[in-house]
């Protein structure tokens, strides 16, 4: 664990040094409030002790609010001189983890750092067994079918390493569950996981939360802060929606994956950084490269290795696996155990296109089994978009399609024909030989159609 002791006498500093080292941590030492804040912003820190007077007109409440202002605050003891228990209350208020007087018993303080240390451990494992427990952000991304099997092989490979990955796919495949399962299975997994999505914040806010700035640098900025990069210690930033980094950025980005050191936004000192990143992105960067919107070289930088993450219309297979696991999910929020879908409906749900992909999927059967009377969820419980699009029962009649330029009639009987097969694999329970029986077909020409439109697993290509 990293302690940092603020007092502005020589003397203290050394005896506390000395005794915390002794005591297996890590110490770094500051004399006031500016050296404590650079401290904090450009390394992580697990506890703060400092003395409630530093010098004739600093207080160690600048140095609390500075610990508690960062995004992952420490634990801070206050030093208090003997007689000042309101000083010592108002620490506690601001949310100190206690006070201890001057002159104190070594053995009390050792106590004490080691009880806040301890609650410090706690949090943090609590931190990250909530994101494994969070819904959808389990360890593994659901999804059995050969498209998932490779993006796992992938994954499995990847995630021991220090490598940069870029996670490429449409809105909703699943990329944030993908770099979350790097994370997890990777060396850091005790370290933080921090996600930023590039897209939602401008260029100036974007920079400061990655890189950090220091007190003063724009109105607001009360604190020197640590950004993302060098917070995250040995952990994994994720960079999502990397293809919307203004221009500006991706320089300073690349400078910085390139030397693995930040410089906080108004400050000209670099820091070096750990952590590991992750990237992703629904636009092709290869298109955006084309269209000059994207730095070439930083291009190169983060797509060491890439995952492609197949839309869900292109792995229907792990359609009735995500909807079984969505549905297990709520029956658990609802409390409601006994929420089940009827097979039709599972049909149905399997022969959608879901241009909103796995999100598009989590939210339907989140609808249905809020708004369902009984517990068998059927096709009247799904939102009519879907019953538009499932396999009809008698060809589409000519008259219902539009006609002209554009139309291609080739493409057409490949949807109809891709539509049933889903249909009846999903009808036969997945069992493709009475998939095969439903559609009138030998099932070496029902296994000729799956490999055609993608949908076969890699036994059957076996
Ligand atoms: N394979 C999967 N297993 C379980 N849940 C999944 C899977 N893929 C996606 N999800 C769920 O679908 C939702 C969307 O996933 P996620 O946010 O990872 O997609 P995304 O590709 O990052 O989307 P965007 O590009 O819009 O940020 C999340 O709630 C996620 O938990």
């Amino acid at each position: 664990m990293h302690i940092l002791v603020v007092d502005d006498e020589r003397s203290m500093r050394d005896v506390l040094e000395i005794m915390l080292s002794r005591a297996g941590h890590q110490v770094t030492c500051a004399d006031g409030v500016r050296r404590a804040s650079e401290a904090l912003g450009s390394t992580r820190v697990d506890l703060v002790i400092t003395d409630m007077k530093l010098g004739a007109s600093q207080s160690g409440m600048d140095v609390l609010r500075a610990a508690r202002a960062l995004p992952e605050p420490p634990e801070v003891i206050v030093i208090t001189a003997f007689g000042t228990a309101v000083s010592a209350m108002e620490a506690m208020r601001e949310g100190a983890y206690d006070y201890i007087g001057k002159p104190f018993d070594n053995e009390e303080l050792l106590l004490l750092v080691q009880k806040a240390l301890e609650k410090r451990a706690l949090r943090r494992e609590n931190l990250s067994l909530r994101e494994h427990l969070l819904p959808g952000a389990g360890l593994m991304a659901v999804g059995r079918g050969a498209r998932m099997r490779a993006v796992r092989n992938l994954v499995d490979k990847v995630a021991p390493t220090r490598s940069t990955v870029l996670i490429h796919g449409e809105s909703g495949t699943g990329k944030e569950v993908i770099a979350k399962e790097l994370h997890f299975k990777s060396p850091r997994a005790s370290q933080p996981f921090l996600p930023i999505n590039c897209a939602a914040v401008n260029e100036g806010v974007l920079e400061s939360e990655l890189f950090g700035h220091v007190k003063g640098s724009f109105t607001g900025a009360t604190h020197d802060r640590p950004g993302l990069l060098v917070h995250a210690g040995e952990g994994t930033v994720f960079l999502d929606e990397i293809g919307d980094v203004p221009l500006a950025t991706q320089v300073k980005l690349l400078r910085v994956l390139q030397e693995r050191k930040v410089k906080p936004v108004g400050s000209s000192a670099e820091v070096p950084f750990q952590a590991r990143i992750l990237a992703a992105t629904h636009r092709s960067l290869d298109a955006e490269v084309k269209a000059g919107r994207f730095r070439e070289d930083l291009f190169y930088r983060l797509n060491v290795i890439m995952i492609e993450l197949p839309p869900l219309r292109e792995r229907v297979e792990d359609i009735a696996p995500l909807a079984e696991h969505f549905l297990s999910l709520q029956r658990k929020a609802l409390e409601r155990p006994g929420l089940r879908f009827s097979p039709e409906a599972l049909a149905m749900l399997s022969s959608y296109s879901f241009p909103g992909n796995v999100r598009q999927l989590e939210n339907i059967v989140e609808r249905a089994a809020t708004l369902a009377d009984g517990d068998t969820l059927t096709p009247a419980s799904l939102p009519p978009t879907l019953r538009g699009e499932s396999a009809p029962s008698t060809a589409t009649a000519g008259s219902e399609v539009a006609l002209g330029a554009g139309f291609s009639l080739e493409r057409h009987l490949d949807e109809a024909e891709r539509r049933y097969l889903v249909a009846a694999l999903a009808q036969a329970g997945g069992v493709k030989t009475r998939a095969a029986e439903l559609l009138g077909l030998t099932f070496r020409s029902f296994r000729y159609r799956l490999a055609k439109h993608g949908l076969s697993d890699r036994e059957d290509e076996a």
